[in-house]
C-alpha cells in the first residue's frame, strides 16, 4: 500500500513565503491534516476544491493550524449543506470551540451553538489507530509544544510519522524508527533554541539512519540559506507530492 503526501504549505506559523498544512491521499481518500489561517488560500492556488477533502484532522489550535476551520465549516453548511468528518482527540473537542471556534461559528438565531453543528466530529484517543478509510489509519501520538495546551503528532499506517509541532523528542524518533516507520515529516526551526518546536540544531543529532528518513516542515522564510547544512535531511517541497510506501 502506497500513500502520497502533499504539503499545501512548509512553513512556520509566521512563514510569508510559504503557506501551512498537508493534504494526506490514501486509496481516492483526502485527509487534510491541519486547516490554518493559510490553508483556503493554499488549496485554491492548488486547485482542490474544499469539497474534495473527505476529513479533516487537527493536531492543536494554533491559527496556523485551525484558523482556516471557519471557513471550511461555513463553506461545508452552507454552500455545499452537507457536513465534513473532524478527527480531533477527545481532549481538544471542547477546547477547539470555546477557546478557538465559536466566536465566529455559534449562531443563536439558527441553534448552532456546537462543534456537531458544522462537523461530524470523530473524536480520537491518543495512542490508538483509527481506520478513517480503508488503507489508511491514523493514531494521534502527544506531541511536548506548549506545556499545558493538547498537541498531537499524527502517526500514519503505523509507517510515517508527521509531528506536526512539537520540541525534539529523541526517544520517540528512534523508538518509531525501530518499530519500522518509513518517513518522519518533522517541523524544524532553522536558528536555536527551538523553544516550542525542534531545532535544526537538536535533529542534526540523529544518527544517519533516521536523518536520511527525514523530510523537514514547518520552517522559516530563510530556509534557503539552510541548504547543505541539513545532513541527511532534507527540506520537504511546498505542493509537490512524495509518494511513500505505508
Ligand atoms: O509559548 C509559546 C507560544 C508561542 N510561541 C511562538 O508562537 C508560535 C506559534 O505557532 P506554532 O503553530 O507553534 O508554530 C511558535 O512558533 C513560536 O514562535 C512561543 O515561542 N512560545
Ligand atoms: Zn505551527
Ligand atoms: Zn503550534
Amino acid at each position: 500500500m502506497s500513500l502520497q503526501i502533499q504539503m499545501i504549505g512548509t512553513g512556520s506559523a509566521f512563514a510569508k513565503t510559504y503557506y501551512n498544512n498537508a493534504l494526506v491521499y490514501a486509496g481516492g481518500f483526502t485527509l487534510l491534516i491541519d486547516c490554518g489561517y493559510t490553508a483556503p488560500r493554499a488549496l485554491h492556488e492548488l486547485g482542490v476544491s474544499l469539497d474534495e477533502i473527505d476529513a479533516v484532522l487537527i493536531s492543536h489550535i494554533h491559527a496556523d493550524h485551525v484558523g482556516g476551520l471557519e471557513e471550511l465549516a461555513f463553506r461545508y453548511m452552507y454552500a455545499f449543506k452537507r457536513k465534513i468528518p473532524l478527527l480531533v482527540s477527545s481532549d481538544l473537542e471542547t477546547v477547539l470551540w470555546e477557546q478557538s471556534l465559536r466566536g465566529g461559528l455559534e449562531n443563536l438565531a439558527e441553534n448552532v451553538t456546537t462543534l456537531n453543528d458544522y462537523f461530524d466530529v470523530v473524536a480520537l484517543d491518543e495512542h490508538t489507530p483509527t481506520a478513517v478509510h480503508p488503507g489508511l489509519t491514523v493514531e494521534l501520538l502527544p506531541a511536548d509544544h506548549i506545556p499545558g495546551k493538547p498537541c498531537y503528532s499524527v502517526l500514519l499506517n503505523g509507517k510515517i510519522f508527521f509531528s506536526a509541532d512539537t520540541r525534539f523528542n529523541g526517544p520517540l524518533l528512534h523508538e518509531l524508527h525501530h518499530k519500522g516507520c518509513t518517513a518522519f515529516l518533522h517541523d524544524c526551526q532553522l536558528f536555536s533554541p527551538g523553544l516550542v518546536h525542534a531545532s535544526l540544531d537538536e535533529l542534526l543529532t540523529l544518527p544517519k539512519p533516521i536523518q536520511q528518513k527525514t523530510l523537514l516542515m514547518h520552517y522559516g522564510d530563510d530556509m534557503p540559506q539552510f541548504i547543505g547544512k541539513t545532513g541527511d535531511m532534507t527540506f520537504i517541497e511546498q505542493f509537490k507530492t512524495y509518494t511513500f510506501e505505508a
